[in-house]
């Protein structure tokens, strides 16, 4: 019945993004909004975090975001995403494209299988998985350590070998040579930034040919990959400014090597801006901007085994008094 009615309209295509915690999703879901104006886009964003912190730094946070739930989307497949795609179908006059963003540690098939193996598959095409890689980061061993971060490259129809301004021509070659191998039909592209010609990412249709395109089945454990992985969150907030040596210390001298990932919105005592922390792998940056909200303090820390009251402990210390 559905597929009759689905016939006399266009389907919605969807890309989904995903790629490992800090590689580089959300920078490349901020140039798209930027850059593929000519289309109507509606994005799904996924945080693994009590806080939003992505919705925050994307161009375009529009009424055509959805925001899903905490927790990551492939652990809620069966309500959340579906939920929030049928949202954006019911208003499909306006929109012209799907993309959905998962979290870092998101196992990629279920999202797949939720366009592909359900009645979605009527009202959308999946047109491709776009994964994106931190060339300065990545390395096999590691990333065989996380299932979900090795699935990412797996099932990615498009490979994204980002941050290429950090590391030398040579890791590049050696990168892309390694990904080739694992994945022999993908497309490998280099970015900085990801900054790609979006006519290689977008309306591509590569999923058509996926290994998994024709499984009809939604997987019925999901949700287990976070607990395997050992993955996990601590998110800090608080209405007071931040005291900026402080929090140097705690950067220099106090951050478990086990946190591999933080990303905030800070409020420092020395200065009226907002600002942006992101910390991925041993890399921080700290970019500012005007506040568009009363300031405050919203930081989200990803990584394995946290110890949650230390890193709240510490970051509390870090407060002016
Ligand atoms: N030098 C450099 N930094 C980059 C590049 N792409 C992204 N970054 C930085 O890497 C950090 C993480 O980027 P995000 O886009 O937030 O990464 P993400 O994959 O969305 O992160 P999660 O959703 O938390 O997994 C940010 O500080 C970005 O500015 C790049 O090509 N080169």
């Amino acid at each position: 019945m559905l597929d009759t009615l689905a016939t006399s309209f266009q389907k919605l295509p969807v890309t989904i993004i995903t790629g490992f915690l800090g590689s580089g999703k959300t920078t490349l879901l901020n140039y798209i909004l930027q850059n593929f104006a000519a289309y109507k886009v509606a994005v799904l964003v996924n945080e693994f975090g009590d806080i939003n912190i992505d919705s925050q730094l994307l161009v375009a946070v529009a009424e055509d975001m959805i925001e899903l739930t905490n927790g990551c989307i492939c652990c809620t497949i069966n309500d959340n995403l579906a939920d929030a795609v049928y949202r954006v179908l019911d208003r499909q006059d306006q929109i012209d494209y799907l993309i959905v963003e998962t979290t870092g540690v998101a196992e990629p098939l279920p999202i797949a299988l939720t366009f592909l193996g359900t009645e979605l598959r009527t009202l959308t095409q999946l047109n491709a998985i776009v994964t994106v890689v931190d060339a300065e980061t990545f390395t096999p061993a590691e990333h065989y350590n996380s299932g979900a971060a090795i699935n990412q490259i797996l099932y990615g129809d498009i490979i994204l070998l980002n941050k290429t301004d950090l590391v030398s021509e040579r890791r590049v070659n050696e990168l892309e040579g390694y990904l080739c191998s694992v994945k022999e039909r993908a497309r490998i592209l280099r970015s900085e930034y990801g900054k790609v010609p979006l006519s290689l990412i977008l309306d591509v249709n590569l999923a058509a040919f996926s290994s998994f395109a024709e499984t009809p089945t939604v997987p019925d454990n999901g949700s287990q990959h976070l607990n395997n992985d050992g993955f996990m969150s601590v998110s800090f907030q608080s209405n007071r400014p931040i005291a900026l040596k402080k929090f140097q210390q705690f950067l220099d001298y106090q951050l478990p090597d086990n946190v591999f990932r933080a990303k905030g919105v800070l409020w420092f005592a020395e200065s009226p801006k907002r600002h942006l922390f992101q910390l991925s792998g041993k890399r921080f940056t700290i970019d500012d901007s005007e506040w568009i909200a009363p300031p405050a303090n919203q930081m989200v820390l990803i990584g394995r085994k946290l110890d949650a009251l230390f890193l709240i402990q510490t970051l509390n210390n870090c407060l002016t008094q």
